[in-house]
């Protein structure tokens, strides 16, 4: 899948990715939730779509915060695959959020 343009990004980002931001070749976004049982929780719960879709972030927890970095190492930059998980971790988060 082909690299998007910094246009593209800016715009997917503008659109409905508003907590994420671009930085070098990924996008970015820092979560924080209310325990760590509940912040482990939710990384789990993205694990098993990561693992269904076959893409895979950088990521960080430290106790109630996660933090995840998106790119496709494929591509050498950020493809639609990183959108539509970024959307999806966004759909995720809702059941989180303090
Ligand atoms: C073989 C397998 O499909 C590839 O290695 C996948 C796995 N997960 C991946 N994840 C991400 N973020 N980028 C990739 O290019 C990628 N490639």
């Amino acid at each position: 899948m082909k690299a998007l343009t910094k246009d593209e990004i800016a715009g997917y980002l503008a659109l409905n990715l508003k907590d994420w931001t671009f930085e070098g070749n990924a996008i970015k976004r820092d979560f924080k939730i209310e325990t760590f049982v509940e912040a482990f929780s939710f990384m789990t719960a993205i694990a098993l779509v990561l693992e269904k879709i076959d893409h895979h972030p950088d990521w960080s927890n430290s106790y109630n915060k996660v933090s995840i970095v998106l790119s496709t190492h494929s591509a050498k930059g950020i493809t639609h695959h990183d959108i539509d998980l970024a959307e999806k971790i966004d759909g995720t988060y809702k059941r989180y959020a303090q």
